[in-house]
Order: structure tokens, then C-alpha cells, then sequence
């Protein structure tokens, strides 16, 4: 089972699955966020689609067969059948970090749609829902309900600690909608944590043109980059597919990996998208390709390599091989997809490693830099306006630098808005983001 069909399930867990040794053994049904676009246009080819991992010169594609179902999210009853379903042992999930409808801790209950489905659940545990967390409850009642085995979820969504956030998440809601499940999910249930990684952009036409060309009438293909990586911690209640012998890492520990991910690729990709779209560019190869923004980048990586844990050596070659990754100019990752939803990606990309500095007595350039075009994006009603939180953000638009920049640094961390060295600092970089 998967909830989140989109491109980056499909270049990466759809692909270690249809890669591991005991491929022929498993088949994954997968359920969209919402729309049925996807999802009737997998069924129609049968599940089957075509992934592109493009380096230049090198470009790969191969078909991909591990999806044997494709759903609408808004297919509520298939869900439910799966649930009773004891062939079901894992449920992976990709639904975006604003998906998992986090509050301070625990789901948001501020949150309408979250009364809405609480609401609904508790009248009727099989009528349909609208958030992914929900979705789960709803799963794991009709589990219950049909005397279901173990299960295993698997969040793959670029979050620290993914494992334990779906499930804080999950077990507030359990605990609004029928605290009685909680017995049954303590025996049943486990959450693993993951560190995914693989760039891979929103499909285009140019993705449909290039799979033709190459021989196949793909109407939903996906574009990726040959570096994939994935490792788990975490213990698993049933069978799951054999991942390591498609090159997963189980290990006891994800941490270091999460940490060295979340901030040298993805820490580095939210500085490029807002300081290389002000800078006029699209891409991240254009923004890395740009000296300044490329600087910027440079320090951050060294600022952020100060509170990795991960042995040097392997850091360094982490850095080379981003360069790389960064650099790839078949792959046309863009910018104003990378800007959505900051106020859920620069909490757990960037603060860490700007709090750890503060405390050090150091004022990082790389992570100040990444903050000011945040809100130098937010101020001129740039990409950084496409987040959950827009409501919260547009009647910052046309703020002047310093009120806006305490206001956001506020919005991110109160501490940090008290922080006047790194308000001025902030304020002042903002400057140096040209447009
Ligand atoms: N694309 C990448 O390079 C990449 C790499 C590593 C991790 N990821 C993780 O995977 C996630 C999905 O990436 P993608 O490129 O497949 O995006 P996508 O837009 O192609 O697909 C996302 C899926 O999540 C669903 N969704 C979106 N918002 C939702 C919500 N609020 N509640 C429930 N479902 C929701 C969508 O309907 C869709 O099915 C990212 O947010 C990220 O956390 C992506
Ligand atoms: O997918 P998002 O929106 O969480 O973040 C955008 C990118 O930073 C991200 O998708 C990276 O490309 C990915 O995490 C690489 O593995």
C-alpha cells in the first residue's frame, strides 16, 4: 500500500521494490493525495509507466512494474478493502511534509479539516475523509474491524524522525476519534523511519515527448537522477518487501544520515529556490551555476557540516557528490517547486543548524542567507507565498525589511525574533539579494 502517488514514490520506492530480489513476490497498491488524474491514467497502462534517469550522456529508461493498483485518494472504499486485506503488510507514505497536518505536537487540532474528520469518524469509521492522517485512522479501524494482522507504516516524506512524527500524529487523532484502537495498534502496528533521497521533478511534457522517443507510449512517465539512496531503522511487524538487495540500508540509527540529507541537499535546495528565482533564474543547475548563489550554498554546507555527526570523509565526498547532483543539466528541477511550503521545509532544514551556530556565538552566513530570501520572497509576494500558511504570510507582502524580517523570523521561532543580532543580520542580507 502506498498514499501519495506521485513522482517521487515512483522513482524511488516503487523503484527499490520492482529492483529487490523478491520483486515478483510483491505488488503495490497506491492511492493519489486527492486527484484522480494519475490514478486513471496509471490504470489505464496497467500501472505500468516508464522511468528516465538522466545524467548528460548517460540516460537510462526502463519500465517500471511494481505498481499493480493505482487509486484516487477520494477512493475510500478501496482503501478499506485493502485494509481487511492480510496479504497488506506495509503501507509506505509520501504526502508531503504539510500533509501530515503536524501541530506543536500531535496533529493540529486547529486545523478545520482535522474537526471535520474527527467528526466523521467518530459517526461512521468508514465513511471517507479528507487528511492523509485520517486516512490511516480510518485504515487501521477497518483492520481491526476485519481481525487484520501486523502492519507496518513506512513514512518516506523529507521530515526528521518521519517514523515518529506520522506516528505522534496518528495517536493523537486515535485518541479524538476512538482511544479504544490504541490497545489493538500497540500490538499490530509499528512506524519505521527513513531517509529517502533522489531528486526527482514534477513530470512534464518533455517527459512524455522523451519516452516516446525512446520507444514507449507513456502518458505518465517520470523523470529522475541516477543516485538513489534509502535507509530505515526500525522494526517491522510482517513481511516487507527484501529493499537492501536493491540497495536499501537497515541500520539502528537514521539520524545521521536524516541530518546530513535534510540540511546539505534539501537545507541547500530551499536556499537555491529562494535566492536563485530573486536572482532570475528557474532551475537549481541555473542557481548553482551562479556564482553568488553558488557562495551562498558553499558556506552553508560548511556551516552545517560543523554539527553533522557522520565522519568527515564521508561528509566531503556527500558535498562532491552534490555538486554533481546540482550541476545535472538534464534534470530540470524548478525552483518555485522547491519554494512551497517553507514554513514546514526551513524549520527542520536550516534552524538546527542556525540555532547550534547562535549558540556557538557564530552568525552563519549560509543559513542568514537562506532565511533573508525567504522573506525577501515573501515580502516581494514571490513563490514562498504557495504554503499552508499563506494566510499568515500575505498581509506581510510589501513590509518593510526590518518589521517583515522580525515578523517571519516570529513566525518560523518567537526565539529567533528576539535574536537582534539576527534580525539586523537578516534584514541587512536582504539587501545582498539582488533581483
Ligand atoms: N520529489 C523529490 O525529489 C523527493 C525526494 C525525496 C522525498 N520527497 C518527498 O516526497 C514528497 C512527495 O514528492 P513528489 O515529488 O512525489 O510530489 P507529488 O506532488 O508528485 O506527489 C505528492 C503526492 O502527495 C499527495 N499530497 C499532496 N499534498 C497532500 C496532502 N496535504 N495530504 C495528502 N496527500 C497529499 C499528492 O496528491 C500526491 O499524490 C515530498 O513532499 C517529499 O517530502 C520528494
Ligand atoms: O520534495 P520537497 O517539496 O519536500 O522538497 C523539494 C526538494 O528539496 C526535494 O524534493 C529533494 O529533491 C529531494 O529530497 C531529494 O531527495
Amino acid at each position: 500500500m502506498h498514499l501519495g502517488l506521485g513522482a517521487f514514490f515512483r522513482a524511488h520506492q516503487a523503484w527499490y521494490t520492482a529492483h529487490a530480489d523478491d520483486a515478483a513476490e510483491w505488488g503495490i497498491a497506491a492511492f493519489t493525495g486527492r486527484s484522480r488524474a494519475l490514478a486513471d491514467t496509471l490504470t489505464a497502462q496497467d500501472g505500468l509507466y516508464t522511468l528516465a534517469e538522466l545524467a548528460p550522456g548517460a540516460d537510462h529508461v526502463e519500465t517500471v512494474e511494481s505498481v499493480v493498483a493505482a487509486h484516487a485518494g477520494t477512493d475510500h472504499e478501496a482503501l478499506l478493502r485493502y485494509a481487511a486485506d492480510a496479504a497488506v503488510t506495509v503501507m509506505t507514505t509520501t504526502v508531503t511534509e504539510a500533509g501530515y497536518v503536524r501541530g506543536a505536537s500531535g496533529i493540529d487540532h486547529e486545523d478545520s479539516r482535522v474537526a471535520a474528520d474527527v467528526a466523521t469518524l467518530r459517526a461512521d469509521p468508514r465513511a471517507p475523509v479528507q487528511t492523509a492522517p485520517a486516512r490511516i485512522v480510518a485504515f487501521l479501524l477497518a483492520r481491526r474491524a476485519a481481525g487484520g494482522g501486523g502492519l507496518t507504516i513506512v513514512p518516506c516524506d523529507n521530515l526528521p524522525s518521519n517514523g515518529d512524527v506520522l506516528r505522534d500524529v496518528v495517536e493523537d487523532l486515535t485518541s479524538l476519534v476512538d482511544p479504544s484502537l490504541q490497545a489493538w495498534a500497540d500490538e499490530h502496528l509499528s512506524y519505521v523511519t527513513t531517509m529517502v533521497d533522489r531528486i526527482t521533478p514534477a513530470s512534464t511534457d518533455d517527459d512524455v515527448a522523451r519516452a516516446r522517443a525512446a520507444g514507449f507510449d507513456d502518458a505518465a512517465p517520470v523523470a529522475t537522477e541516477p543516485f538513489a539512496e534509502w535507509v530505515l531503522a526500525g522494526e517491522f511487524r510482517g513481511p516487507h518487501p527484501a529493499w537492501e538487495t536493491a540497495g536499501a540500508t537497515f541500520t539502528d540509527d537514521v539520524v545521521p544520515y536524516e541530518e546530513r540529507k535534510l540540511f546539505l541537499l534539501n537545507g541547500a535546495h530551499s536556499l537555491l529556490a529562494y535566492a536563485g528565482s530573486a536572482r532570475g533564474h528557474e532551475t537549481v543547475a541555473e542557481a548553482f551555476a551562479d556564482p553568488l548563489v553558488r557562495s551562498r550554498v558553499e558556506a552553508w554546507w560548511d556551516e552545517a557540516c560543523r554539527h553533522l555527526t557522520l565522519p568527515a570523509g564521508d561528509l566531503a565526498a556527500y558535498r562532491v557528490a552534490l555538486t554533481a547532483r546540482f550541476a545535472n543539466t538534464s534534470i530540470r528541477h524548478l525552483l518555485a517547486q522547491i519554494a512551497k511550503d517553507g514554513t514546514q521545509k526551513l524549520p527542520v532544514r536550516i534552524l538546527p543548524t542556525l540555532r547550534r551556530e547562535r549558540t556557538e556565538g557564530r552568525m552563519p552566513d549560509g543559513a542568514v542567507a537562506a532565511l533573508a530570501a525567504w522573506i525577501a520572497s515573501v515580502r516581494a509576494g514571490g513563490p514562498a507565498l504557495d504554503d499552508p500558511l499563506a494566510e499568515r504570510l500575505r498581509p506581510l507582502v510589501g513590509m518593510p525589511a526590518d518589521a517583515g524580517s522580525r515578523d517571519l523570523l516570529a513566525l518560523l521561532d518567537p526565539a529567533l525574533a528576539q535574536d537582534a543580532e539576527l534580525v539586523r543580520a537578516v534584514v541587512h542580507a536582504q539587501v545582498l539579494v539582488p533581483r
